[in-house]
């Protein structure tokens, strides 16, 4: 009577009923979930037979026949079980969105690379990882404590995408959102001459490399927001290959809206979009409150890894889920750790490095593969002693 569907595109019928009421339950339907749930039958193009009988019991829409089993439609409509199974399918099938197949998604994956890039960071192994370096039009995150080297790696990034395109760079301009007045042009300039002594010592390079990156330094959120709509215009006008946020988590403190405006800012402009992220203790609303500057120098081991085992990001999980790569840089045993947290395209790895006049390198290309609550635990034990131990040796 009903004609026969296939439901093997769609999700089966009683899992969609079970998405559908959860959703619902815990007010979170999204809006196709909504759009799909509100399509009449009417204009759905069913039989004229069945979308009657449905009318004559005020089955209107795909959810009001979604949300009734087989059995109660048999009796509300008195029709068989067949035909019921047959008619449910046929609106599952209309009322759902369009599947993709991993194909599809893969040429699509291939043609936005293909689009956008990567900005190479020169760290071998993690560019290997990265399939390139930092991608663009998405977010990457630099989570870690106090003093681990965020904003090292911030500079040497900016150094790198004002680079000229002939020595591997973007050749692009820079905007750098510097909160904390934490940017240094003569630590940058250092980091660039140590990297790259040839490129450096040319005539006029430095300064014209240093001209490239726009360093905006707002002192409070409102100025921060008023600032933004002016990123937005030279993001369009001018030639910016990066936009760094140097610490987001002064920035946006509890306003989580904010991840979905830079991530919309990463996507429409398409080009990397690096934030950093501090860290704060999971028992404490305090996002001041660091290992290091907590402990004494004569505290055991054993409550130093106590206390950092609570580190977790300053910004919470609102900041996850907007950021497509999560780099974490923690401390152990006085050692300085880089992880590959979160990536879409590697797994989570962890290559030990350290700082030097030339910024930021590891001391192995190869990571090392983690597992279980080693990926988001941030560590900070020794801290104290990488940045004595390497502050003695600074001039
Ligand atoms: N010229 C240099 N040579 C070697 N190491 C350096 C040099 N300059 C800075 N460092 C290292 O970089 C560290 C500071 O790193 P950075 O400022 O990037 O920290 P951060 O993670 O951004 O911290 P915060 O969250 O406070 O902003 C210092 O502790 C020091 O160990």
């Amino acid at each position: 009577m009903f004609g026969s569907a296939s439901l093997e595109p769609t999700l089966p019928v009683f899992l969609r009923k079970q998405v559908w009421g959860r959703r619902e339950r815990e007010g979170e339907c999204s809006l196709w979930v909504r759009e799909m749930a509100n399509k009449v039958l009417s204009e759905m193009g069913l039989p004229k037979s069945i979308t009657n009988i449905f009318t004559a019991r005020n089955l209107l829409t795909a959810k009001d026949v979604l949300s009734l089993t087989e059995f109660e439609l048999m009796e509300l409509l008195d029709v068989g079980f067949a035909e019921v199974t047959t008619a449910v399918a046929q609106v599952s099938e209309i009322s759902s969105p369009p599947y993709q197949t991993a194909l599809s998604l893969l040429e699509q994956c291939i043609q936005n690379e293909y689009l956008s890039g990567h900005l190479p960071t020169r760290l071998k192994g993690l560019d290997e990882v990265l399939c390139g370096g930092i991608p663009f039009g998405v977010l990457t995150e630099l989570v870690g404590p106090a003093g681990i080297g965020k904003t090292q790696f911030c500079m040497k990034l900016s150094l790198l995408a004002s680079l000229p395109t002939k020595f591997g760079g973007l050749e692009g301009r820079v905007i750098y959102v510097d909160v904390e007045s934490k940017f240094s042009s003569r630590r940058m300039i250092e980091i660039g001459v140590s990297s790259f002594p040839d490129i450096f010592h040319m005539e006029g390079m430095a300064q014209e490399m240093a001209g490239r990156i726009l360093v905006l330094q707002p002192s409070s959120l409102a100025e921060f927001t008023e600032s933004l709509q002016q990123i937005k215009v030279s993001l369009l006008q001018h030639q910016v290959k990066l936009l760094v946020i140097d610490s987001m988590t002064a920035v946006v403190s509890g306003d989580t809206s904010l991840s979905v405006v830079f991530r919309s800012l990463a996507e429409f402009s398409r080009i990397p979009v690096v934030v950093t992220n501090q860290v704060r203790s999971q028992c404490s609303d305090e996002i001041s409150q660091y290992a290091f500057q907590v402990q004494s120098r004569d505290d055991t081991i054993e409550e130093s890894a106590r206390f950092d085992s609570h580190l977790v990001p300053a910004l919470g999980i609102h900041w996850s889920h907007a950021v497509t790569i999560r780099l974490v840089l923690e401390a152990k045993s006085g050692e300085r750790f880089m992880k590959v947290a979160k990536s879409p395209i590697s797994p989570p790895l962890v290559f030990p490095f350290n700082i030097t006049s030339s910024g930021i390198s590891l001391l192995t290309d190869v990571g090392v593969e983690m597992i279980g609550p080693q990926i988001n635990a941030i560590q900070n034990q020794g801290h104290s002693d990488v940045i004595n131990f390497l502050s003695e040796r600074l001039p």
